[in-house]
């Protein structure tokens, strides 16, 4: 079956992507944000284009230990737990709950437990679809233990499994005819260079604009990669990485941006923590936008992967990139709310309602 019979994703695209990166988005795409309908129909002649998440999807094994064993040595955990994760998953799920019209997460999990763990997540977070997520023979699905201290300290072992070998030696093809469907492409480095290379340059030769969170392999960003890249997102850590400056003060990450700019990625979306955000769009002046702060920051983990995630959906939705940013930051404080990366993810209703709030303030 054709895939786009089978996707049922209208013949026409809404708006084309590249209207949203060049300014020239039409009046219709200035409304305020909508509320989600109950029921999200690809069908939908006025739904946005999908997001298509392209990236990680890891089994997050959390065990809390008073130490770490020593060699040799078995210790017991006070407790444990295994949630679903991954930048990738994340950044999806994020998608899901946000987006007027479709998500799809396009990961490779096994064909073992925790990929059952991972699809059965992702299908209780709600709105992703999952028909691009596969299994993938012969490798098991990524996972991460998390030896959590009582001091707050924690130490990580990953295993990339299904992540970095469960692709087969080129992307799939109805993998890449979705991607040309889509909205916005967003990627993360937790999947091989290669695949977020080849889908990169789907989409750029559809028009579709592409996102790269910076988080995940602390490698060096391939020029290649770069290159198809139309908005970079590193916090200000893996700023400093990719140029070898300093991000400190606002001066240095905007010095560090115009770095990227030479690098040929014209703009740059900075995640600064409780500092807020930045974008730095070549030959334009930089948007700043603070934290819209939260009553009670309980967890920054998948802060992150929301903030750019909602960037995301905004932009599909056509919106000005400075109201993008709001409504990024928006979902973000929501997250670091609540314990967690996907449960603490918001929905549509509640980031609108922060947002009236702030804007009444
Ligand atoms: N304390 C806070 N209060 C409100 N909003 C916050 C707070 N901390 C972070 N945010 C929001 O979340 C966004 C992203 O956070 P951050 O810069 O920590 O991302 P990150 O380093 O990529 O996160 P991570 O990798 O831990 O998911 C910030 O730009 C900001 O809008």
């Amino acid at each position: 079956m054709a895939l786009e019979s089978r996707l049922r994703l209208p013949l026409a695209r809404p708006a084309p992507a590249t209207a949203f990166l060049s300014g020239s988005v039409s009046k219709a795409n200035h409304l305020p944000f909508s509320l989600k309908p109950a029921s999200t129909s690809l069908s939908a002649a006025n739904a946005p284009p999908p997001v298509v998440v392209v990236g990680s999807a890891n089994a997050d094994i959390y065990v809390e230990v008073d130490r770490l064993p020593l060699v040799g040595e078995t210790v017991a955990a006070r407790a444990g737990h295994s949630l679903a994760g991954g930048k990738g998953a994340n950044q999806a799920a994020c998608g899901g709950r946000l987006a007027l019209g479709p998500t799809y997460l396009v990961a490779r999990v096994g064909d073992d437990a925790n990929g059952r763990l991972l699809e059965g997540a992702l299908a209780h977070a709600g709105g992703v679809r999952l028909d691009r997520v596969a299994r993938a023979p012969g490798a098991p699905s990524g996972h991460a233990v998390v030896m959590l201290m009582p001091d707050g300290q924690n130490s990580i072992i990953i295993v990339g499994g299904a992540n970095m070998e469960g692709w087969a030696t080129a992307v799939d093809p109805e993998d890449l005819d979705l991607i040309r469907q889509a909205g916005v492409l967003l990627l993360q480095r937790e999947i091989p260079d290669w695949v977020n290379i080849q889908v990169a340059q789907a989409a750029k030769g559809a028009g579709v604009p592409v996102i790269l969170d910076a988080g995940g392999m602390d490698a060096p960003v391939p020029g290649e990669l770069l290159g198809l890249v139309d908005i970079f997102s590193p916090n200000e850590t893996e700023l400093a990485r990719l140029t070898g400056m300093p991000t400190e003060t606002f001066e240095q990450i905007n010095q560090a941006a115009g770095a990227c700019h030479k690098m040929g990625v014209k703009e740059v979306l900075v995640k600064r923590g409780s500092q807020g955000s930045a974008l730095f769009v070549e030959g334009e002046d930089p948007i700043r936008q603070p934290i819209i702060p939260a009553t009670e920051v309980v967890d920054t983990t998948g802060a992150g992967d929301t903030f750019t995630s909602a960037f995301a959906v905004a932009l599909v939705e056509g919106k000005p990139k400075k109201e993008c940013m709001r409504f990024a930051a928006a979902a973000a404080s929501l997250c670091v709310r609540i314990k967690g990366a996907i449960p603490s993810m918001p929905d549509r209703n509640a980031v609108m309602s922060l947002l009236e709030s702030a804007q009444v303030e």
